[in-house]
């Protein structure tokens, strides 16, 4: 980290945050004065001359995201660095399109703020004075650390034309997150094209791509454009990157350096002019060891990598987005229906295998067949039933064990709403596995304790003294 030190002006109304943070930038060697409101950071931004600006949003006598543009007017390039605890992803690209070096939601870490003054002192930049605010919808829901940290990834790359690598489990949202980019960035006026590398027959991959001329191949009856054509001036979203195949790769990989490419059977140059945004489900670097992906091509695209949060990491955000697909259901011409508390309560302790997608496949199945205006916790856990059964076989297989606890130890912990569970937890999770455990080891080497230990891969006197001390009868398994 570098040690820059500054002059740093601290604008929050709470003189409490104002002590905590000037004291964390003191002892980082910084030089701090603070202000309590937009008067102050008037007269202190004239008369203490900070080399960086921290300010809240909310203060008494204003909006101190508002201000950046006047104040960058005044002091070009000065970094602002905005703290909200309106946390939506508007802020977050409110923040920077109003010329905001970093955003940051509330509450923060002291670390975090202090790299980001360090980043802003390394990195003065050059003042960016136009800020325009009008914007689309923005369809992200969610207010979770996890989505937070998201927002602010997406509020970076829209202003530029990097490649976006998303990652994330299916159903999390990685194209809506490619859309957001792509309508929120100066390409948001021209196509959207996106293309699912496992939807197309693996052979037929390049030439829709990239086009093939009259001829190329049977049945190439005339010239067809390709996706990166379709796409020219927007944004080209290759969806399950994972699944294309290595000679296809290989071609990409130019076009991406090249900055051209030629159709199938063509010898003409045509310029690639999109942005490319790349997602998978998949663990592309397991992928990449194992020599199904090409590693320079993984580089390539993973200049800015964005993990998409499981819907269990981030349970807080559950009642917002079920209520949100209640609404969606209601403009759909679908009942208009509501969710009580219990209902709620038990949403989030559910695990979500299919995650977001799943939550709205709910919410429009209840607004169909709930009869009442407000949904109840019984008729959530009627409907859960069945999508439990669905979604089932997606836990087996491989990682299905190591699958199965979390969502456990998710629905554990959803149980205590904001609380955490009392200390301890590691001692009572054994406590909890290993009798069953145990036991059906046990029982599938029925009764034989040589055959049962090695199952479990411990030796069998550990077995024999486990067996003890949870008080299994070990010639239980052969009776049974
Ligand atoms: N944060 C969110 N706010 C609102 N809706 C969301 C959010 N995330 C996902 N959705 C909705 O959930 C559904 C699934 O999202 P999306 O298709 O983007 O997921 P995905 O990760 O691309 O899935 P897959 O890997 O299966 O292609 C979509 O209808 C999308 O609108």
């Amino acid at each position: 980290m570098s040690s820059v030190s500054g002059r740093i002006l601290v604008v929050d109304d709470d003189a409490a945050i104002r002590t905590v943070v000037r004291e964390a930038l003191r002892r980082a060697g910084h030089v701090v004065e603070t202000a309590g409101s937009v008067a102050d950071m008037r007269r202190s931004l004239s008369s203490f001359a900070p080399d960086v600006l921290v300010t809240d949003v909310m203060l008494p006598d204003g909006d101190g995201l508002e201000l950046v543009p006047e104040i960058l007017n005044r002091y070009p390039g000065l970094p602002v660095i905005v703290l909200s605890a309106r946390n939506t992803l508007a802020t977050a690209v409110r923040a920077t399109e109003q010329g905001a070096f970093d955003y940051l939601p509330k509450p923060f870490d002291l670390e975090e703020l202090g790299r980001a003054v360090s980043g802003a002192l390394a990195n003065r930049v050059a003042a960016n004075d136009e800020g325009e605010s009008e914007r689309h919808d923005l369809p992200l829901i969610g207010r979770s650390p996890a989505m937070q940290a998201v927002y602010r990834t997406i509020a970076r790359v829209v202003s530029n034309d990097l490649t976006v690598l998303i990652l994330g489990e299916s159903g999390t949202g990685k194209e809506l997150v490619a859309r957001a980019i792509h309508e929120l960035g100066q390409r948001g006026s021209k196509p959207f094209v996106p293309v699912n590398m496992a939807a197309i027959p693996r052979e037929l991959i390049e030439s829709e791509l990239f086009g093939h001329e009259r001829g190329a191949f049977t049945g190439a009856a005339q010239r067809t454009a390709g996706r990166f054509e379709q796409a020219a001036g927007g944004t080209l979203f290759l969806d399950e990157i994972g699944d294309m195949p290595l000679e296809a790769q290989t071609r990409l990989l130019r076009v991406l350096q090249e900055g051209e490419f030629t159709t199938v059977g063509g010898a003409r140059h045509i310029k690639a002019d999109v942005r490319v945004i790349a997602a998978t489900n998949k663990e592309i670097e397991r992928l990449v060891a194992e020599g199904g992906f090409r590693e320079d091509l993984y580089y390539r695209l993973n200049v800015v990598p964005i993990r998409l949060p499981a819907l269990r990491q981030r349970i807080e955000d559950v009642g917002e987005l079920a209520r949100h697909f209640l609404d969606r259901a209601a403009a759909d011409g679908l009942p208009r229906k509501s969710l009580d508390e219990a209902a709620v309560q038990r949403l989030v302790r559910h695990g979500w295998p299919g995650n977001v997608r799943e939550l709205e496949n709910l919410m429009r199945r209840l607004a169909v067949l709930v009869r009442e205006e407000r949904i109840g916790g019984p008729a959530v856990d009627v409907q859960l039933g069945s999508a439990a059964a669905e979604a089932a076989p997606a836990m087996e297989g491989d990682g299905g064990l190591a699958g199965s606890v979390e969502l456990h130890l998710a629905r554990y912990f959803a149980g205590f709403g904001r609380d955490l569970p009392p200390d301890g937890l590691y001692e009572r999770l054994l406590a909890e596995i290993e009798p069953p455990l145990l036991r059906i080891a046990m029982s599938a080497a029925k009764g034989n304790q040589i055959r049962a230990a090695r199952l479990l891969g411990i030796n069998r006197n550990t077995l024999r003294k486990k067996l003890t001390e949870r008080g299994i009868d070990p010639t239980a398994a052969r009776r049974g």
